[in-house]
């Protein structure tokens, strides 16, 4: 079970890499949130940092809380990410996207000195896949590109994966992300080779992005109910 504690810890930790004149990438989610809420507070009270949006939810959130944003035009270093995941598997390999904002947070994370992820214990788990992978694909021809990611994932060694066209939270119609694309979920129950799935998602045309981050990930902090451990990568 996912608690607030645990993120608040988490977030309270990260707080720790954070360094006056730095260029921050903000997450997207609950746990990110609450780091974003603590650096508004530090922000309020004299630091100088400038910021980095992964979403448009995490935008309005941030320009809420007064925190200054730059756009990513503007920037030519990222010091540090901080962000959340859906699932953290060994090695530091990520699952994310729940939050549908997969593709920029890949991209600052990519373009960043620092990614350190947040989270509480739930996320951590001893293999990734039973959280539906997230692919990003293009409107034009979803449908096909929803069968051949299904043969991409069978043959980096899936079984029998299951795809579901993610909805527009309460709505029947397709959820369309802050890059104009769809998502595809991907139930996979265990994805034993995380590098051979991802390469196979990104050979297939349509596909966009994919929700495995590997190698990106720096620092893990995981958040329990009277602090944080932190695994460095
Ligand atoms: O990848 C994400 C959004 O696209 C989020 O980081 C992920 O879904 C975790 O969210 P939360 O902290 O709410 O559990």
């Amino acid at each position: 079970m996912a608690s607030d504690t645990e993120k608040q810890n988490a977030a309270a930790a990260a707080m720790d890499f954070v360094e006056e004149g730095m260029t921050i990438g903000l997450g997207t989610g609950s746990t990110a949130k609450f780091f974003i809420e603590m650096l508004a507070d530090e922000i309020a009270d004299g630091l100088l940092v400038r910021c980095i949006e992964t979403s448009v939810q995490t935008r309005d959130l941030a320009r809420s809380l007064g925190i200054p944003l730059i756009p990513f035009e503007q920037v030519d270093r990222i010091h540090l990410t901080v962000d959340g995941a859906d699932e953290i598997g060994p090695g530091g390999v990520l699952i994310k996207g729940g939050g549908a904002a997969l593709l920029r947070e890949k991209i600052i994370a990519n373009a960043s000195d620092h990614m350190v992820v947040i989270a509480d214990s739930s996320k951590e788990v001893p293999h990734i896949g039973a959280f539906p992978l997230p692919v990003e694909v293009t409107p034009f021809g979803y449908t096909i590109t929803a069968k051949k990611v299904h043969d991409a994932l069978v043959a980096s060694g899936v079984e029998r994966p299951r795809i579901e066209l993610r909805k527009a939270p309460g709505s029947v119609d397709l959820l369309v992300t802050d890059g104009g694309n769809h998502i595809l979920d991907c139930h996979c129950g265990r994805i034993p080779d995380p590098a051979k799935t991802a390469a196979f998602l990104s050979g297939v045309p349509g596909v966009v992005e994919h929700g495995l981050f590997i190698g990106l990930a720096r620092t893990v902090i995981i958040g329990d109910e009277n602090g944080a451990h932190i695994i460095e990568y």
